[in-house]
């Protein structure tokens, strides 16, 4: 058996050995049969929570009201969901309370897309009562049975459907999409975190250009933050190349570009983006204003933005455009390395310095005077050694004076 699957199996058949059944579920077995990198393996038992902490010596109870317990072996950590049913739906999230179930089939049918409801036993198995691997050949994104039932249980599924058409490039089966399109209105009952752990899958999927335009034609854009008038914007997002971008403030920095957002900050807000994120998406926007093009960097911008912000404004650019990054990232790190200095810090004076120098009590000149002399230096107008600045500022003031 295959690695992450191979460090598992002995908690299966662990279980296996007490007389309990057990097997690897969801995104996992869908990502092996898929030949996509696996991420979290998820195990699914008939033991009840208790039972399973009985079993092993190391657990966490995270939630054993749900049915979820963490077994800690050979140092990972692994969910072990007891067999279940969802049990009454509040409000179309996920449930307050489960009925636990014996049978594997019944805790399958629960799940969201077929593709997500196939199980593997200690054997490497596949066990697929609802054409999982079917619907994996035909590249469709199909529910568990009835779709309305399974979008009323948790509206948020409509969100994954979309975010698995960016990340795997497959369609939505045509029952699916039709009851996502009457059914999206659900979408107001779910938390805006909950919408944006969902966005950020969707725009950094290979296949995003053909995710965004979705949202808009199932009408699930209408519930999502600063969505509801950017129909036809999201249309025409999928002529930009977002998979070139490799960060999220980029991707966030994108979107607001491509849907003419005016003031990114309010905007990323409503979805509840941590400040870093807000800050660096907002940052890359104002420096792609004032750099109308790649060869109109200067020192001045080029020190303020940094590299790595420079080189992030240059891919949103040509995420834009289609023009390839590489000849300007070349050319910025090439300009970069060349700045005598790369941060205030590197000054070879302080605020200190200049007020020794001059003899005035501190005020804003200070910063002013400091501003100028990193401009100085960072053109190459003067260099970056104590005596030729104080030089160069004896200089300045006689011509300021001067010019008074
Ligand atoms: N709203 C949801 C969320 C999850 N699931 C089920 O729980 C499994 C695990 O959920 P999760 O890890 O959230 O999603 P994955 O499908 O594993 O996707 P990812 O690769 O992003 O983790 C899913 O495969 C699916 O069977 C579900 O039925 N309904
Ligand atoms: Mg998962």
């Amino acid at each position: 058996m295959k690695p992450p699957f191979q460090q598992a199996l002995g908690i299966i058949r662990q279980l296996n050995r007490h007389g309990y059944e057990a097997y690897f579920v969801g995104g996992a077995v869908r990502d092996l049969l898929l030949g996509r990198p696996i991420g979290d393996v998820d195990i699914a038992t008939s033991a009840l929570p208790d039972e399973v902490m009985a079993i092993f010596p190391k657990t966490i109870d995270v939630g054993s009201k749900h049915g979820t317990v963490v077994v800690v072996h050979e140092g990972t950590a692994y969910e072990v969901t007891t067999f279940r049913t969802d049990g009454d739906y509040e409000d179309h999230r996920r449930p307050e309370s489960v009925t636990f179930v014996r049978s594997l089939e019944e805790d399958l049918k629960r799940r969201d897309f077929t593709m997500n409801a196939i199980a593997m036993d200690e054997h490497g198995t596949i066990i697929d009562p609802f054409g999982g691997q079917e619907a994996i050949e035909k590249r469709l994104i199909r529910t568990v049975g009835e779709a309305d039932a399974r979008f009323r249980e948790d509206a948020l599924r409509m969100m994954r459907a979309v975010r698995f058409v960016s990340q795997l490039g497959f369609s939505l089966a045509i029952d699916t999409k039709k009851a996502i399109i009457a059914n999206a209105p659900l979408l107001a009952h779910i938390s805006v975190e909950r919408m944006t752990m969902e966005m950020e899958k969707l725009l950094a999927g290979p296949f995003a250009a053909e995710a965004l335009p979705l949202l808009a034609e199932t009408g699930l854009s209408t519930y999502l933050p600063g969505l509801a008038e950017k129909g036809e914007w999201l249309r025409r997002a999928a002529a930009y190349r977002w998979p070139w971008l490799a960060a999220r403030e980029e991707r966030w920095a994108l979107l607001c570009h491509a849907l003419g957002v005016k003031e990114s900050r309010p905007f990323l807000r409503a979805w509840k983006l941590p400040n870093k994120v807000i800050d660096e998406a907002g940052a890359i926007l104002a420096t792609l204003a004032a750099v109308p093009e790649p060869a109109a960097w200067t020192n001045e911008q080029l020190f303020l933005a940094g590299l790595k912000r420079a080189l992030s404004v240059e891919v949103v650019r040509a995420a834009l455009t289609g023009k390839p990054y590489e000849p300007q990232h070349d050319e910025l790190r090439r300009r970069f390395a060349a700045l005598p200095i790369k941060t205030k810090g590197e000054l070879a004076v302080n605020g200190k310095v200049v007020i020794d120098w001059i003899g005035k009590p501190a005020g804003p000149w200070v910063k002013e005077t400091l501003d100028a002399i990193w401009r100085a230096v960072v053109n190459g107008e003067v260099e970056n050694e104590k005596e030729r600045i104080y030089a160069w500022l004896m200089e300045r003031s006689r011509t300021q004076e001067k010019n008074c």
